[in-house]
């Protein structure tokens, strides 16, 4: 799952291969081109074929496809025809489980609940008791359900929260269990498992929507300068306590939040903590659109359904045009993030923040 992943094989490719052909359910035309584009760039390399005419749709469709995967080394492209192939056999494993009519639910998560409904996987934080704080299992779920829903045939990927929190950011508690190696193993641990997380919602190649219900902490603000759509409740509020807690700014947010509202704008909530309210955040372009919480879920949703039945290939491709220049860039800013915030952790000053937050002396 995570960048170290072992590759596939030329056997795993076969036998996923041999797997397409036993499937019960048509995984659908979207999923079939995906498969016939990954099957090609992983045997033949980049598309290099001439593209077909505007008639020819099939071939068309077809040329799309695998021309949109650029030059993804073979190696990935077979990886990842094994791990959508796996997707496939899993998930009419566990649709032939469920009970007649309901929703496409994806079992196997503890504070996750995954759902495919209408061409929209929502995955969402499932700990309310600890407003959706995200433990270290957490950070691995979501990672899964990303990746896992980048190859899904959905056509667009919504984030939100269960309860009245969407999230309360990093679970303060993941630094409590330090292991042999001591606190310098957790931290160097941990800055690896952020850059991992971190670059999912980078490189996540369909449109992704922050649906925020309720306040959002840390990590849970940062993000957002990382998708695409935010629409959040009146209720949201937007904090990145970093200062207080000894800590400096992650999720690429030291490079997306200046740019989105001017350097002064993020200085005052990446060093500050200023906290905005969901319309401050919206003046500002942190947030698409604010809505009463009262009809919070319904517009929302409605609108959602809607977006998901645009044309896929069009809004994949959108996404990458407008995303596509700034990766390298975004990788970079992550990488940098995390060298310093391995740091941080080890500072009397966050050590002791984290502390008084857990003996109760202190709450934001
Ligand atoms: C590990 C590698 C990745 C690291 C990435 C780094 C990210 C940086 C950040 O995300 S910084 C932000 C960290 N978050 C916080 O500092 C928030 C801390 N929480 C609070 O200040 C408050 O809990 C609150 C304002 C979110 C909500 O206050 P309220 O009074 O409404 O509710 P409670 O405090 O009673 O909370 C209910 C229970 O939830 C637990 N909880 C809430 N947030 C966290 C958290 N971030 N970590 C751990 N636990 C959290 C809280 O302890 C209560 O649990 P209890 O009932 O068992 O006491």
């Amino acid at each position: 799952v995570s960048g170290t992943a072992m590759r596939a094989s030329q056997e795993d490719f076969e036998n996923a291969m041999n797997q397409v052909k036993l499937l019960k359910k048509d995984p659908g035309n979207e999923v079939k081109l995906k498969l016939y584009a990954l099957y090609k760039q992983a045997t033949e390399g980049p598309c290099s074929i001439p593209k077909p005419g505007v008639f020819d749709l099939t071939n068309k469709a077809k040329w799309d496809a695998w021309n949109v995967l650029g030059n993804l080394p073979k190696e990935t492209a077979r990886q990842n025809y094994v791990d959508l192939v796996s997707s496939l056999t899993s998930s009419s494993k566990s649709s032939s489980q469920a009970k007649p009519g309901a929703d496409r639910e994806r079992q196997g998560y503890e504070n996750l609940v995954v759902t495919s409904e209408d061409g929209i996987t929502k995955i969402m934080l499932n700990r309310p008791i600890k407003k959706n704080a995200i433990s270290t299992q957490m950070y691995h779920e979501i990672m899964l359900a990303l990746k896992t829903a980048s190859k899904d045939d959905s056509t667009i990927t919504v984030l939100t929260g269960n309860g009245d929190y969407y999230c309360s950011g990093n679970d303060l508690t993941n630094f409590t269990d330090i292991p042999a190696g001591g606190v310098e193993e957790k931290a160097k641990n941990s800055a690896l498992m952020l850059r991992d997380f971190v670059g999912c919602f980078i490189d996540f190649p369909k449109p992704l929507i922050a649906v925020v219900n309720g306040p959002a902490v840390g990590i849970g603000v940062t993000t957002l300068g990382l998708f695409d759509v935010v629409y959040a409740s009146d209720k949201a509020t937007f904090h990145t306590p970093f200062g207080h807690l000894g800590l400096s700014p992650e999720g690429c947010s030291s490079y997306t939040f200046p740019k989105i509202m001017g350097p002064a704008k993020a200085a005052e909530m990446l060093i500050f903590g200023k906290k905005l309210t969901a319309r401050e955040a919206c003046a500002q372009g942190l947030v698409t659109e604010v809505f009463p919480d009262s009809i919070f879920q319904k517009e929302v949703w409605t609108r959602l359904k809607a977006y998901s039945k645009l044309p896929p290939n069009a809004m994949r491709v959108s996404k990458q045009v407008i995303r596509n220049t700034e990766k390298e860039k975004l990788h970079a800013v992550n990488a940098e993030e995390c060298r310093v915030l391995r740091e941080r952790w080890m500072s009397d000053e966050c050590i002791n923040a984290a502390m008084n937050f857990l003996s109760r002396r202190a709450k934001l």
